[in-house]
C-alpha cells in the first residue's frame, strides 16, 4: 500500500526563477524505507520538504501537482500543523531544544495541553525506548539535552518526533554529522522503526542507501531519473545516468 503518492509535482523557487523539481511522479510505500539520492543540488531536500509542506515557509515558492497522504491531498483543506505531526521530520544537524532530555520529549504533548504526569512519563519512556536511547539516559532525564553526544542528540530528536505518534518520518541526511559508530546506531534504529513508520531519507551516501533502504529514487538536476527496489536500482539500473552515478563516474 502506498502511504504517499506524488503526481506531476513541480516546484519553483524565487517566484518561478528556479524550476527545482520537474514533474516528479513517485509512490512511497507504507512501512518501508525510501532513500532519495543524487548529487548536490538535484532537489532531494526540496522534495522531502514538499511532503510535510516545509517549503511553505520559504518565500517565493510555487508548487503545482499533487501530493497525497493516505489518498488525501496535503495541499488542499489540510491543517498544516496536524500534517507536520503526522509527517515528522529529523534534520541533518540534531536540534534539541535548550531544556532537559525529559522536557524535549514532553514538549509537543504539553503544547497540545497534556499535563497528566503519568501520561507524560509513559510517553517519554516509550519514545526514548523506541529511539534506542532509554538505557543511556534513564538516570539523567532532568539533565540538559545539550550534554548528550551528537549521536544521542539525534536519537533524542527521533524520540521527540515519535512522541507525537507520526505515520511518516522524514530524515534529511540524519547521519552526515555523525561518526561511524553513531551512524550505525541510527541505521539500526531506522531498520526497527520501519516496522511501524514509513521512512523517507535523503542521503549523500550511496552505501547508506544500499544498507538501509527498500526503495531508492535517483534525482539529477530536478528530474527523478529512476526509482526502484534498492537492489535492482544499484545492480541493474535502467538509465545510463543512474549507472554513471552509482558507479561513481560523477557526483
Ligand atoms: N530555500 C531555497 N531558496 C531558493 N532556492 C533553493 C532553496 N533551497 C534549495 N534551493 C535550490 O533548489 C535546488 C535544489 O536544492 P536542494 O537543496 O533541494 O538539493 P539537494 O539535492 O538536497 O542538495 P544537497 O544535497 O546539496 O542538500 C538548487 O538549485 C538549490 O539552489
Amino acid at each position: 500500500m502506498n502511504k504517499i503518492s506524488i503526481k506531476d509535482l513541480n516546484l519553483y523557487y524565487g517566484n518561478g526563477a528556479n524550476h527545482a523539481l520537474h514533474g516528479i511522479n513517485l509512490d512511497i510505500p507504507a512501512r518501508q524505507v525510501t532513500a532519495l539520492i543524487g548529487p548536490s543540488g538535484c532537489g532531494k531536500s526540496t522534495l522531502l520538504r514538499c511532503l510535510n509542506r516545509m517549503n511553505d515557509l520559504i518565500e517565493g515558492v510555487k508548487i503545482d501537482g499533487l501530493v497525497t497522504l493516505d489518498e488525501q491531498d496535503i495541499y488542499q483543506n489540510v491543517d498544516v500543523a496536524s500534517l507536520r505531526i503526522k509527517v515528522g521530520m529529523v534534520f541533518q544537524k540534531a536540534n534539541p531544544f535548550p531544556m532537559s532530555i525529559y522536557d524535549n520529549i514532553a514538549y509537543g504533548l504539553r503544547a497540545q495541553g497534556v499535563t497528566d504526569k503519568k501520561t507524560l512519563n509513559e510517553v517519554v519512556e516509550r519514545s526514548l525506548r523506541s529511539a534506542a536511547l532509554w538505557d543511556e539516559v534513564k538516570d539523567r532525564l532532568k539533565s540538559p539535552a545539550f550534554g548528550l553526544s551528537g549521536g544521542q542528540q539525534q536519537r533524542l530528536c527521533i524520540a521527540r518526533t515519535i512522541a507525537m505518534e507520526p505515520d511518516v518520518i522524514l530524515m534529511d541526511e540524519p547521519t552526515s554529522a555523525l561518526d561511524p559508530i553513531a551512524t550505525k546506531k541510527i541505521e539500526d534504529l531506522i531498520q526497527t522503526l520501519k516496522q511501524k513508520y514509513t521512512i523517507v531519507i535523503v542521503t549523500h551516501s550511496m552505501q547508506q542507501a544500499r544498507r538501509i533502504s527498500d526503495r531508492t529514487a535517483f534525482f539529477l538536476m530536478g528530474d527523478l531519473v529512476e526509482h526502484n527496489n534498492t537492489n535492482i536500482l544499484f545492480s541493474t539500473p535502467a538509465d545510463d545516468r543512474t549507472r554513471g552515478y552509482v558507479n561513481g563516474d560523477f557526483g
